[in-house]
């Protein structure tokens, strides 16, 4: 019989299954993707090598980055149908849940969406790669009343989105500040929005839907949501003059301060002095005082945080100013978080179905004895 002594609350520090995709090290503030150190992939990789990676367990050779690129290029445009299910959206709508909807839409336009066979599944893992950003870049001007940029078929993954957003392409520590980002989010073995993918993809159900559930469990603020908030509280406190006094007030009313903790990492979290250093780079050479004010206010904020309380920021700090400072609109931060994880969810699916056992943990029952129901009922 279970005990309450027995139950880890938030499943925390269960051990779920095994994994090859990435290991998540603690001990030394690191993290690997199939055996890679992140800071080496993200210095020397493009973010679609990475894609690769993840669903193949090996770095792609020419003719596979070649392959994957013709691939990806060639399936980014969405049908009116996708446009038109979106145009129904509300423009106050939050793009996660247009988003959501959009790639369960991509599901039933697929005529082999049951399709789980090894290469049924990747398939569709690069038609969701490639289509993402499409759907992301188009609710973006839906919102602000423009029509969507169709794709470019030459321009790399991370170029094309900006692209599709906003009909040019930035200076090049730009964009390399955007890749690294991709790079960085792409994968983190049992976050709760992979766990989720994987819980469904364990009923035998399809992947779309295993992607779409995990997309609602991303746009929370405890997880991917995150890096929206991160912005948010920037704003609020408005001058780096104000933020240590802002910090300490929030910390003195217990106040959960986003962007900051890890449930894994409890002495930083792997990614951040990569996206960190990047962020730094793209705020020299964009070189204005919204740019320089965000990152002085983000030193600030951390320096404090880890002084007072020693929780130290997860990727979402440095990633939230970083996507504001690139020109996109807040709610797009998740969103974008998404482009990136759809290569980790469909990684982390493709794992599961290979050694399928359905995840169905126990409970602790805490309501009222067993009963008979009232007389007359
Ligand atoms: C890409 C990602 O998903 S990264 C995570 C993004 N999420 C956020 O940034 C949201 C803010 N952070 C948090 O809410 C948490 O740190 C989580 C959810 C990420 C991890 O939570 P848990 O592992 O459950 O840790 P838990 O919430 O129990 O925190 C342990 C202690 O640190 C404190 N703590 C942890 N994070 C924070 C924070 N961001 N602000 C203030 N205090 C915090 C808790 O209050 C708790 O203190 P206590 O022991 O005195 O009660
Ligand atoms: O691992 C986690 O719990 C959350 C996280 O950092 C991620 O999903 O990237």
């Amino acid at each position: 019989m279970t005990t309450e002594a027995e139950v880890k609350y938030g499943l925390a520090g269960v051990l779920a299954d095994d994994t090859a995709i990435s290991k998540v090290m603690p001990e030394t503030n690191s993290l690997t993707y199939r055996g890679y150190a992140v800071q080496d992939l993200s210095a020397n990789c493009r973010f679609e090598d990475v894609a690769y990676l993840l669903w193949n367990g090996d770095l792609p050779s020419k003719t596979d980055r070649e392959r994957l690129d013709q691939q990806e290029r060639s399936q980014r445009a969405v049908s009116d149908d996708v446009l038109e299910v979106m145009s129904r959206f509300s423009k106050h709508a939050h793009p996660m849940d247009t988003l959501r909807t959009a790639v369960s839409f991509l599901g039933q336009e697929d005529p082999t969406t049951e399709d789980s066979s090894a290469s049924g599944l990747m398939e569709k893992s690069i038609r969701m790669y490639a289509r993402i950003p499409t759907i992301v870049a188009a609710d973006f001007r839906r919102r602000n009343g423009k029509d969507p940029i169709a794709p470019s078929d030459v321009l790399g993954f991370s170029e094309n989105f900006f692209h599709m957003c906003f009909g040019e392409v930035p200076a090049d520590e730009i964009v390399k500040c955007f890749d690294i980002s991709m790079t960085l989010y792409a994968e983190h073995s049992f976050n709760a929005s992979t766990f989720t993918a994987r819980t469904i993809a364990s009923s035998l159900s399809d992947v779309y839907s295993a992607v779409t559930g995990a997309i609602g469990s991303l746009k929370g603020p405890l997880h991917g949501g995150a890096n929206e908030a991160v912005m948010h509280m920037l704003k609020e406190i408005g001058e780096p003059a104000e933020a240590k006094q802002w910090m300490l007030d929030a910390i003195a009313e217990k106040k959960k301060i986003m962007g900051f903790g890890h449930r894994v990492y409890r002495s930083g979290d792997s990614r951040v002095p990569t996206m960190t250093k990047a962020y730094e780079k793209m705020v020299e050479v964009i070189d204005t005082p919204e740019a320089k004010k965000y990152w002085e206010m983000s030193r600030i904020l951390d320096d404090t945080m880890v002084d007072a309380k020693g929780i130290y920021p997860n990727l979402d700090f440095p990633a939230g100013p970083a996507y504001y400072l690139m020109g996109f609109e807040i709610p797009m931060f998740t969103p974008i978080f998404v482009m990136s994880r759809i290569t980790g969810w469909t990684a982390h699916v493709m794992e599961q179905l290979a050694n399928n056992k359905l995840i169905r943990p126990l409970s602790n029952y805490s309501g009222v004895a067993q009963r008979d129901v009232p007389a007359g009922h």
